[in-house]
């Protein structure tokens, strides 16, 4: 086991109060598995990874990280874990191929070898050219691949990432995904953060959803996915004077729940969309109604942070917009 964490609380004294950010964390990350870490804003994310990393020290409750006690061998845990913060670790005057080197020589890797893998992670996370350059004058996302390059460059077993995609374009998160997916190839064991339902369910072989400081749920993506009830189904009407028969015909199919109506369109959650729309399109046609359109929606992990919390992630501010979910049109 990479990480078995227990019991793991962290409050903080503020002037306004105690803040409770982690409340009871128990988790478990296996060798070689891709874990994402899910939650809207001020979940307890950040809080718990930096407690993993040994950055603070939990108000209670215990783990052992890579092997060694959190709390009896923090140097140890150090030596073996990389971690990426949300805001980076480099210094704007420095040069970037010098911070890189000098992180790894921190970890006692020789300057040869830190420059020689520095440079080859440059090639990888697409920066070349930019060894020399100063870390001021990077582009924001070029600088967090920077900060990964030195979250990696010493070889780390366990590599923790907070919010590794966040402010890069499309082709970069894309590029960074691939790289993720080849250090697990090459033995290494990922922990991240991220507010991405795409991403977590792209890239992750488990994933924990934290909601108020608590594990709310977790399993694989699509584990979680068969925790909602059923794909998502909306049948747009030519003529919405029409919904209230439909609305009733799909009351009547066994397994829909969550029957609504808004306008010319009636939705609802059903198990197995797809396999019952011939025979209700049928029974919908024999009434003589005729439709626009039909979608099924497969559950995506938003549905499930939903069920679970009553909250939509995307009701975060800065969350991005998800791509397309997995859709059928039919008709
Ligand atoms: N040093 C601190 N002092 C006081 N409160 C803190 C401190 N660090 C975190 N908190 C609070 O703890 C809670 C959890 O914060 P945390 O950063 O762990 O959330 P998060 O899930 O990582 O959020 P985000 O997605 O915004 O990064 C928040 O209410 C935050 O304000």
């Amino acid at each position: 086991m990479m990480i078995e964490a227990r019991g793991l609380v962290r409050t903080f004294k503020t002037r306004k109060g105690t803040v409770e950010a982690v409340q009871g964390v128990d988790l478990q990350v296996t060798d070689g598995e891709i874990v994402g870490f899910l939650g809207p804003n001020g979940a307890g994310k950040t809080t718990t990874m930096r407690m993993l990393a040994t950055l603070i020290q939990p108000t209670s409750g215990s783990a052992t990280v890579a092997g060694c006690d959190l709390a009896k061998d923090p140097v140890g845990v150090r030596r073996r874990i990389g971690y990426v913060p949300q805001g980076g670790s480099t210094l704007p005057e420095a040069i970037a191929g010098d911070e890189v080197v000098d992180h790894a020589r921190l970890y006692g890797v020789d300057k040869r070898k830190a420059t020689a893998d520095g440079q080859r992670l440059f090639e990888e996370l697409d920066l070349p050219g930019l060894w020399r350059r100063q870390c001021k004058t990077l582009s924001g996302g070029q600088r967090r691949r920077l900060d990964i390059v030195m979250g990696l460059v010493h070889d780390p077993k366990l590599i923790f990432l907070d919010e590794p995609t966040t402010g890069l374009d499309p082709q970069a998160r894309a590029n960074l995904w691939e790289h993720i997916r080849g250090l697990r190839r090459r033995g290494a064991t990922i922990f991240l953060t991220t507010h991405y339902l795409d991403e977590a369910d792209a890239l992750c072989d488990r994933i924990l959803v934290i909601d108020h400081g608590k594990i709310v749920a977790s399993g694989t993506p699509e584990e979680l996915k068969q925790q909602v009830s059923g794909d998502g189904v909306r049948l747009r009407l030519a003529d919405p004077a029409q919904a209230p028969t439909v609305t009733k015909v799909v009351e009547e199919l066994p397994g829909a729940v969550e029957v609504e109506t808004d306008g010319d369109v009636v939705g609802f959650r059903i198990p197995k969309g797809g396999a019952i729309l011939p025979g209700l399109l049928r029974q919908i046609d024999a009434q003589g109604i005729e439709l626009e359109g039909v979608e099924v929606h497969r559950p995506t992990l938003d549905d499930v942070f939903l069920t679970m919390t009553g909250r939509s992630l995307r009701d975060d501010s800065d969350a991005k917009p998800q791509n397309e979910t997995e859709k059928e049109t039919v008709a």
